[in-house]
Parts: structure tokens; C-alpha cells; sequence
């Protein structure tokens, strides 16, 4: 298969190497400009593994697109708009997309699905690939499970027979609703997650897991989607890799932030967090964890109040 990858960070240049490593004839795109792109064109190396030989690295994007049957975009969910803008001047039609990011667009609130095929001018297939894993563990060969989902079967199945391997197991979603939101939602969960650490309450952890999770499947089920999605790999399954994990950058973004220590890289959760705001008001749904993580973010508000505040809300039966 030819796959085209676009987006050279951490993520981008994981799925390149996967792909390659499959046996898909891969050619990664990066933006001109990145410090990323330029270090793998003269080492090929980053942080994080070796690109072969045999992926074929290129600043043409038009060049990428027109050599692939299946493309990867891995860059920041913020940008996608913009980003898909651009495609329609490249020849895509019935080019398949997966999109490999995990975030909600701040402004409208909006899936990264929806934002695609609201700027794409050509019929395309789209699906999303999302759920836990980490490149430093991927290259390692420590196994995951992951998802694909789309609107249409036949091409989920057929993007998880291209990529399964036993590094990767997928599973079929069938929810692109649910698994959006989880998915992003998740880093959410991430960077609160990180504040409790920064914050030495740990052990709350498992209580945020709980509570997380329920307050996310409410937002799912107003929307349409299945609440049952949330307990599956795209958010609950992705909490190791996020609310735990010494790797990921939403979680250490979380624990920054409260110790007030600088952190550079990119944390979906702190834009996405607006979003699931605008979809909170807008289905009606209350989301007290965001609504904490937010205030901390955007308003400047003490993090320990915070969590008291959520700790003060009238009691409730568990399920509800
Ligand atoms: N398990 C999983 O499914 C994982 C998913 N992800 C997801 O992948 C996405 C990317 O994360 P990650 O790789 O860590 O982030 P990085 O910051 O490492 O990489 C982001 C890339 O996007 C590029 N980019 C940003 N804006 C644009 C734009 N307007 N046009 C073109 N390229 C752009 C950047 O370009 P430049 O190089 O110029 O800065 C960079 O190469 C996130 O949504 C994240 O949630 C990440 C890790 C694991
Ligand atoms: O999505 C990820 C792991 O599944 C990566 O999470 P971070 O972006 O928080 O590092």
C-alpha cells in the first residue's frame, strides 16, 4: 500500500515508521520551516526512534497526496482547518484520510471529522485512529490496542487490515461520535490528571477515573453517541497511557502547570477543554471536571479550590 504521513512530530513520524515497518511504501511529509522535518531530513533521527532509508521524507505536499492511497494526518487538531483548506487544490478526490490526532476544535466545538468534510471540496473517505500508545513504547515493541472508526465499515475494516500487526491490535468503532469525543476528551482527563500529581494527590486519581469517565459518557449520550464508547479503548483504554504515564504530555502539561515549571510541548487537552465547554452548554450537560480544569487554565484560579469545589457539590447517587 502507499501511505503519504502528514505531520512530522512526535505522532507523524511514529506512523511513517510503523507503516514502513508493515511493508507500505511511505513518504512523510513536514512543513519547509519545522525544526522537526529539517532534523529528520539531516539525521534522520528525532527524540524518539530512526527513520529508514526507505521512507521517502519531502516538503511537497502535493507530491505526498498525489503518491498515496491512504492518508495519515498527525499535526496539531487547531491547525486542521486551515490545514484541510490547502488539500483541496491537491487532487484528493476518493483519497482515503485518517486522522491520527486527538482534539476538538476550540472555536465551534467541533469533531476534527467534521471540521475535515466541512473544508474538503471532493467526495474522500475519512476515519480516525485513535486509543493508547506511546511511540517510545511502540519502538520498543511493547503492544497496544487501538481503534478505527468511521462512517462506513468497509473502510474501517479495510485501514485495520493495512495496519494491524502484533504491535498494534485494532478494533472496529462504531461510534466516530463517541470515539471523537473520547478520544480528545481524554487529554482533558490528562491534564487533570497531571494537576493532581503536581498537586501530591495522587491517589485521587482513581476517583477522577470514575467520575471522568461518567461525566464524559453523559456528554456522549446527549450527542447522539453510544455512552458505552467512553468505557472503550478511545478514552477509558487511553487512560494509562494519558493519566498515568510518565510519557504523555497532557498529563505532564496538568502537573506543570500547578508546580509552575515551564512545559514546551503540545497538550490537545488545554484548547480542547474550550470546546468541551461550548458542547456542555450546548447539550446542556454539566462537565465539572472541565469546568475545574478550564478555570485553572484560563482563569488563573487556584487548583486545591478547585478540586474543594468539586468536592462541595451536592451529594449524588454514583451512577448518575
Ligand atoms: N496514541 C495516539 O493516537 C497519539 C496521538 N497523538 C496525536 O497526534 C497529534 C500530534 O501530536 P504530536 O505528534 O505529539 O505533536 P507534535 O507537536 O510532535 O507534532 C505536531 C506536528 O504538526 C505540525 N503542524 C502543526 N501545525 C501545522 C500546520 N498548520 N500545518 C502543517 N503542519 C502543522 C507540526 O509542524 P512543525 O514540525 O512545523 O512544528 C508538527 O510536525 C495530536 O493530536 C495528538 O493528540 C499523539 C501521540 C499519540
Ligand atoms: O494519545 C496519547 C497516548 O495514547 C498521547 O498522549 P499525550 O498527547 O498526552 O502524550
Amino acid at each position: 500500500m502507499k501511505v503519504a504521513v502528514l505531520g512530522c512530530g512526535r505522532w507523524g513520524s511514529f506512523l511513517a515508521w510503523y507503516a514502513n515497518k508493515l511493508g507500505h511504501e511511505v513518504t512523510l511529509w513536514g512543513r519547509e520551516a519545522s525544526k522537526h522535518y529539517q532534523r529528520l531530513v539531516d539525521s534522520r533521527t528525532n527524540d524518539y526512534l530512526i527513520l529508514p532509508q526507505t521512507i521517502h521524507i519531502t516538503n511537497k505536499m502535493v507530491e505526498a497526496i498525489q503518491f498515496a492511497e491512504i492518508i495519515l494526518i498527525a499535526i496539531s487538531a487547531q491547525e486542521l482547518r486551515g490545514f484541510a483548506k490547502q488539500l483541496n487544490t491537491m487532487g484528493i478526490t476518493n483519497k482515503s484520510f485518517v486522522l491520527c490526532m486527538k482534539g476538538l476544535e476550540m472555536e465551534s466545538g467541533e469533531r476534527l471529522s467534521q471540521v475535515l468534510m466541512e473544508e474538503i471540496q471532493s467526495p474522500v473517505n475519512v476515519a480516525i485512529w485513535v486509543g493508547p500508545g506511546h511511540v517510545q513504547e511502540f519502538v520498543q515493541d511493547i503492544p497496544n490496542c487501538m481503534v478505527i472508526d468511521s462512517d462506513d465499515m468497509n473502510i474501517t475494516k479495510w485501514i485495520v487490515d493495512s495496519f494491524g500487526s502484533d504491535t498494534i491490535r485494532f478494533y472496529y468503532g462504531q461510534d466516530l461520535l463517541g470515539n471523537e469525543i473520547g478520544a480528545a476528551a481524554k487529554n482533558v482527563i490528562g491534564i487533570a490528571a497531571g494537576m493532581l500529581d503536581g498537586l501530591g494527590y495522587t491517589s485521587l486519581k482513581g476517583a477522577l477515573m470514575a467520575r471522568g469517565t461518567k461525566e464524559m459518557a453523559r456528554l456522549v449520550k446527549a450527542m447522539g453517541g453510544s455512552e458505552l464508547t467512553i468505557y472503550g479503548l478511545g478514552h477509558l483504554g487511553d487512560y494509562e497511557a494519558t493519566v498515568f504515564s510518565r510519557h504523555s504530555h497532557n498529563r505532564r502539561f496538568g502537573e506543570a502547570f500547578v508546580t509552575k515549571e515551564p512545559f514546551g510541548k503540545l497538550a490537545e487537552g488545554a484548547a480542547t477543554v474550550k470546546a468541551l465547554l461550548q458542547l456542555s452548554a450546548k447539550y446542556n450537560v454539566e462537565l465539572p471536571i472541565c469546568q475545574a480544569v478550564d478555570s485553572v487554565l484560563s482563569e488563573g484560579s487556584d487548583p486545591k479550590e478547585q478540586l474543594i469545589k468539586l468536592f462541595m457539590r451536592p451529594v449524588k447517587v454514583e451512577g448518575i
